[in-house]
């Protein structure tokens, strides 16, 4: 039996622990539990420990104080098989090959040389996307935004990743991006291994999860290998543009280990990069345009002044580009207040710590998970006035930034296990905004309620499609560039 003081617990059940308050929407349920216990409680699950964090100054103890014995991951199950045995980056538990790994992230595979590098992916994608919705503008003819922007968001990463998009060909993007929903979703469901060491296994083959798994992974195994067979084909200066993407880097450091410092690099650890790329990149991205695009619909003065700001700046040169996005302040702050409201990683991805730590005077013991709750932080009536009301003009002063050195907005997470994709997914976040409401009016389509319903898996979205108008809006040839 642990010594020491531990954090507040809610009672629980023989066997299951607090399992059972968790219920379908853990960021909700954890929220409601911590008005009771506290910032900081201590759940158990089944038979394992685990930390709940659901405040700005618990989350900075954890995730910059106590940093480095907080930045392990559990070694969960799905994650495990998914990610060939954590030869990845997102799941693998803290150690020596995690940190040689996150170095290649950050410094070849999203630096932003590399962000910048894949503008014009960006460009045509998002052009395609705005082609494709004024063909079917009419005033009577609401379009299906969420499915738009989800293709938008996969075109990219495939391009980025892979150096080319499916689309008309056999495995198509759709197809794709199923496969990756998939695993997303086996990803973010209950495992009973994962709570119950001993009875847990028998409960998942009962319950068809590993059959399940087992087929995602043979099914995705088959891709990546397909993917990077035909890389061997062709060469790099077969690719679009001859641009080098992210399986011809990781393949080259394949081949030259010495770029690698002290790991040994394999097909594997390629297949685990991309399993990680495509199930924290595709999503992610399109869940936080999707959520914008909701909220400015319900919120028509915030959609007309984010626009004013947009062609004004742009004026008739036609569409918003790279370039122009860092003088829109206000799409900022709509992106800001967006993620405050909807991270699409409520509780970041969960965390173990390596060794005993204290916050306060509670003591926190080795292998515990830890999820801090940054959807319920931003929910917070102690930080935000309002906290529930879709208020970009909030970050007007700008001091609140999304670089993890704020903890009451963390939708990167922060520290050591901070998203290293965050340049590549805000690019894609401002370009795809920034168009979307340059060249249309939306409206909501008559006697239609825009509902907020929300759907798990290993993120959080907007469970059913986004149905808007759009209105063409004329970019006349006087349309002067006011201020920019
Ligand atoms: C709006 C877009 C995105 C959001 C909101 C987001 C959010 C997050 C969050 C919350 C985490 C967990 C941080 C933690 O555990 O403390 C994470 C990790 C990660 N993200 Fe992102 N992400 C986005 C886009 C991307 C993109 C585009 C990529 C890659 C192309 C990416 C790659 C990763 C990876 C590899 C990790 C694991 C990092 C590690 O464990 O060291 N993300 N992201």
């Amino acid at each position: 039996i642990k010594k020491g003081k531990l954090p507040p617990s809610p009672s629980k059940l023989p066997l299951l622990g607090n399992l059972h308050q968790l219920g379908a929407f853990p960021h909700r349920s954890t929220w409601e539990l911590s008005k009771k216990y506290g910032p900081i409680m201590l759940l158990r699950l089944g038979s394992m420990p685990a930390i709940i964090v659901s405040s700005a100054e618990t989350a900075k103890e954890i995730l910059k104080t106590h940093d480095l014995e907080c930045c392990s991951r559990p070694p969960l199950t799905g994650p495990k098989r998914l990610s060939y045995n954590f030869q990845d980056v997102g799941f693998v538990p803290y150690g020596h090959y995690y940190r040689e790994m996150r170095k290649i992230c950050v410094t070849e595979l999203f630096s932003m040389k590399r962000v910048q590098s894949f503008q014009s992916v960006r460009k045509e994608e998002v052009d395609l996307l705005i082609k494709s919705i004024s063909e079917s503008a009419t005033p009577a003819n609401p379009v299906d935004l969420s499915k738009g922007i989800l293709s938008l968001t996969a075109s990219i990463i495939f391009r980025i990743a892979l150096g080319k998009n499916f689309q008309g060909s056999e495995l198509d993007n759709d197809k794709l991006q199923k496969l990756v929903s998939e695993a997303a979703t086996m990803l973010g469901s209950f495992c009973a291994s994962d709570f119950f060491p001993y009875v847990g296994n028998m409960i998942d083959w009962f319950t068809g999860f590993h059959r399940r798994l087992e087929n995602t992974f043979h099914e995705l195994d088959a891709v990546f290998q397909q993917i990077i067979d035909d890389h061997f084909k062709s060469g790099t200066t077969m690719h679009e543009h001859n641009q080098e993407d992210i399986v011809d880097v990781l393949l080259r450091m394949v081949k030259d280990q010495t770029e690698n410092g002290a790991i040994h690099l394999t097909k594997d650890h390629i297949k685990g990069i991309l399993l990680d790329i495509f199930v924290a990149g595709i999503d992610t991205s399109a869940i936080a345009i999707i959520w914008a695009m909701t909220e400015l619909a319900r919120k028509p003065t915030a959609m007309k002044k984010a626009q004013d700001e947009i062609r004004s700046c742009v004026g008739n040169k036609g569409k918003v580009a790279d370039n122009d996005v860092s003088q829109l302040k206000y799409l900022k702050m709509i992106i800001k207040e967006t993620l405050r409201l909807h991270p699409p990683g409520p509780l970041l991805l969960p965390r173990e710590t390596a060794s005993h730590l204290k916050i306060g005077d509670y003591d926190i013991y080795p292998k515990t998970r830890i999820a801090v709750n940054v959807w319920a932080i931003g929910r917070d009536p102690d930080i935000w006035n309002n906290p529930e009301e879709f208020i970009p003009e909030r970050f007007e002063d700008g001091v609140i930034d999304l670089k993890g050195q704020h903890f009451e907005l963390l939708p990167f997470g922060a520290g050591r296990r901070i998203c290293p994709g965050m340049n590549m997914g805000m690019a894609v976040l401002e370009l795809a905004l920034a168009n979307l409401l340059y060249f249309f009016d939306w409206k909501v389509p008559s006697g239609v309620e825009i509902d907020m319903e929300e759907r798990v898996t290993i993120s959080l979205g907007k469970k059913t499609a986004l149905m808007l108008v759009p209105i063409k809006y004329n970019i006349g040839e006087d349309d002067e560039i006011m201020h920019c």
